[in-house]
């Protein structure tokens, strides 16, 4: 039914006022010409594969189907990533891309079983292991001999990992731990693939020796037999049933009862028990977090990649769609042309961009300090995990409420599943939760900057807190520009971090014990670490567009999008603006009218700035978002594909309406 070869005519139209070059964008956000083409040949390489289609839509099949299918694809699609590296083509950008937003996404639409086996089972292999465990246990990981997950959280605790009950009890007699599950809220709980997936973990367990206990540390476990996949005496394994999404992840629960495992089996990079069960303690005990860092990092690029595949199938979408009338006798309008309708996409746009960047900072980063770690430097970490934290749950936060907003954007049809944004925001959401809820992530940022605050004339070291040290009493006189808005956003960060801090210790003054008085401040040291994390977005969007080297036609866009992050980020805190600053009403009009004005800069550029995102149709994999903008036909099509639709009548009626029909006669 679907035209092959033609474009809907909206769409040429839209893509003829494009002011740029499509294709430079592409390159720049690739990472250059060649990187652009290597991603290209890999989702050629995985997309054209026919093992990796599906005969029925995901929709349709059963719980126990989907995970099977899941299971089907996931062997396929590693197998590839290791034909791949075996062909020294391209490193971790594979594996990047196949567990990221992006391409893993458009194969296993609700989750990939195999994802903690590369994501947290390996990454903590090689950062707690020491160099004979690595030796021991990485290639087998590699080479999928065995299947790994990461079993942290229990039944009773998700955030507080320091109340997790799960033991592991040094018996040197044997040389051995026991593992056991002392309660029912002991029992792991969500680790990805562990239902029936994995027959390896790496198990976060309380530390017992000599009748002490260490806290929390890693151990490698078997779960099940290699050959048989039984599971093995004294461990009890399932998965948790089903959720708002990622259903096909295999999440699993896990018990043990009176469980063995070598003394070497311990994870011991940074701490150790030795043969006769002396402790020998970490450098820092926070190492053992180490892969929760590295998610939170990977996250910040995943959110901006979601993102993006959302924008662009509203946006394709809003150019398609023709509906009301801006004026009485005029033709429908494109919806793209109604303001409002701009303003729920626009601002998605350059929130990418903001988050593209941050992500790309932070990964650099990241990597500098785990080489720092590596030597034994500890200084970076904790500025590393504060950026780390709130930047996870902002953009993680911003992108899931970003693609609910565009879901709406596409009105009635946004709601289909065949648009492919119900379960793209299901993925979305996820990450609010998961690898450290975003509340509680947020207070671990503000811990960090309170702790800044109170020792403010010592910032030399700090990167992203200099910014504290300025005088509070400042004032800069309201400008139509970012350079302000990333003043007033400062200013807004500083003095709520200020306020939060003289409040709790008011409150201590007032006799409550510190923790309390945190709490009783809690809901302000949120808001000053999302205040802290919306100016850094910000700033590092405008360092990272200032220094770009692009062509003219390219900047003004770009700085296009820089505007209209920064105002709308303003805009949406007008009240801290005028609490803040001294910025007043009017000057909250012009900034209202600079938002105006650049949606209407933006939108000739619209479609072409979703075309440089460059996302094949089977990664968008929407009936409102493919490059042809053949909507109503596409939507008939997967219509077609309901089981319901293969007969005219089904059983129901003669079994139910029929006899009811006749009742009521
Ligand atoms: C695909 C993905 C699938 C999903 C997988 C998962 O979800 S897996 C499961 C994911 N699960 C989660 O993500 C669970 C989320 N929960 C947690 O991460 C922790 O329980 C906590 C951080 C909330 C508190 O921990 P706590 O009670 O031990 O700590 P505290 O508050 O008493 O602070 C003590 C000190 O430690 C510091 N510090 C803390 N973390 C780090 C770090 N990573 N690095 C460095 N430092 C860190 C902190 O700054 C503070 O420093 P200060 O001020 O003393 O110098
Ligand atoms: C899809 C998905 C996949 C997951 N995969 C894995 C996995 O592979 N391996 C694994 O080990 N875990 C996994 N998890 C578990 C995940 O890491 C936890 O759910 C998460 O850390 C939150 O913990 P919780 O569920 O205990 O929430 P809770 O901590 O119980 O949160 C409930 C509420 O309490 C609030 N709260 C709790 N503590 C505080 C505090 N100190 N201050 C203020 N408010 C607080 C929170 O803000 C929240 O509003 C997964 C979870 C999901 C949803």
């Amino acid at each position: 039914m679907i035209k092959k070869n033609s474009i809907n005519p909206d769409l040429v139209e839209e893509r003829k006022k494009c002011t740029f070059n499509t294709l430079e964008l592409t390159h720049l956000l690739d990472g250059g010409a060649k990187k652009t083409e290597e991603r290209k040949s890999r989702e050629t390489f995985f997309l054209e594969d026919p093992q990796l289609q599906s005969k029925v839509p995901l929709e349709y099949l059963s719980h126990k189907e989907k995970y099977e299918e899941a299971v089907r694809k996931a062997c396929i699609i590693f197998g590839k990533v290791q034909e791949l590296q075996n062909q020294g083509r391209g490193g971790m950008d594979n594996f990047r891309e196949i567990l990221g937003g992006q391409l893993g996404s458009a194969i296993l639409k609700d989750g990939n079983p195999l994802t903690l086996h590369y994501v947290m089972f390996i990454p903590t292999l090689m950062g707690q292991g020491t160099m004979e465990q690595q030796a021991e246990w990485i290639q087998k990981a590699w080479n999928c001999d065995i299947i790994g997950t990461y079993a942290q959280t229990e039944l009773g605790h998700g955030t507080f990992i320091r109340g997790l009950e799960t033991t592991a009890t040094y018996d040197p007699s044997k040389e051995e731990f026991v593992l056991h599950s002392p309660t029912l809220t002991s029992y792991k709980w969500w680790p990805g693939g562990l239902g029936h997936s994995a027959n390896y973990a790496v198990v976060l367990a309380q530390l017992y020796t000599k009748g002490k206990c260490y806290g929390i540390h890693p151990f490698i476990v078997q779960l099940r037999d290699e050959e048989t996949h039984q599971p093995l005496p004294g461990i009890k394994i399932g998965e948790i049933g089903c959720k708002l999404g990622m259903n096909s992840t295999n999440n699993g629960y896990l018990g043990f009862d009176q469980v063995r495992i070598p003394r070497t089996n311990m994870l011991m990079k940074n701490s150790q028990v030795l043969s006769d069960g002396s402790y020998v303690k970490s450098p820092s005990s926070k190492l053992t977090y180490g892969t929760m860092i590295f998610v939170r990092v990977v996250i910040v690029q995943d959110a901006a990649h979601y993102l993006r595949k959302a924008v662009t199938i509203a946006t394709r979408y809003s150019a398609v769609r023709h509906q009301s009338q801006i004026k009485p006798d005029a033709p429908e309008p494109q919806i793209i042309d109604f303001v409002t309708q701009q303003y729920k996409l626009f601002p998605q746009i350059a929130t990418y961009f903001a988050f593209q960047y941050s992500a790309t900072w932070l990964w650099d980063v990241y990597n500098n300090v785990t080489s720092e770690l590596e030597a034994g430097q500890l200084e970076s970490l904790p500025e590393l995990h504060a950026v780390a934290c709130c930047l996870k749950a902002v953009s993680s936060a911003d992108a899931a409420q970003g693609v609910e907003i565009c879901r709406l954007a596409c009105g009635g049809h946004g709601y289909m599943t065949s648009s492919n944004l119900p379960s793209t925001y299901g993925l979305v959401t996820a990450m609010c939760t998961y690898e450290g809820e975003n509340t509680v992530l947020l207070l671990q940022t503000a811990r960090f900057l309170v702790k800044v605050w109170q020792n403010r004339n010592n910032l030399e070291k700090f990167t992203t807190v200099k910014y504290l040290g300025n005088d509070l009493n400042r004032d800069r006189p309201f400008q139509r520009s970012v350079e302000w808005i990333i003043y007033a956003l400062q200013q807004t960060a500083a003095r709520k971090i200020e306020l939060a801090n003289r409040h709790i210790n008011e409150r201590v003054q007032k006799g409550k014990a510190y923790e309390d008085a945190w709490n009783e401040s809690s809901i302000e040291l949120v808001a000053a670490a999302e205040a802290h994390c919306r100016s850094f977005i910000v700033e590092t969007f405008y360092n990272t567009i200032n220094e770009l080297k692009v062509s003219k036609e390219l900047k003004v866009v770009l700085v296009q999008l820089l505007n209209l992050y920064g105002v709308y980020t303003a805009l949406r805190l007008t009240g801290d603006l005028l609490r803040f600053t001294s910025i007043t009403g009017k000057d909250i009009e012009t900034l209202q009218a600079w938002l105006e004005e650049l949606l209407a800069l933006i939108r000739p550029n619209a479609v072409g700035l979703v075309d440089s995102f460059d996302i094949r149709d089977e990664v968008l994999g929407s009936t409102l978002g493919a490059y042809d903008g053949n909507v109503y036909e596409r939507l008939f099509e997967e219509a077609s594909k309901s089981p319901l639709n293969a007969e005219p009548v089904n059983k129901s009626f003669k079994l139910y309406l029929k006899p009811f029909l006749k009742a009521n006669l």
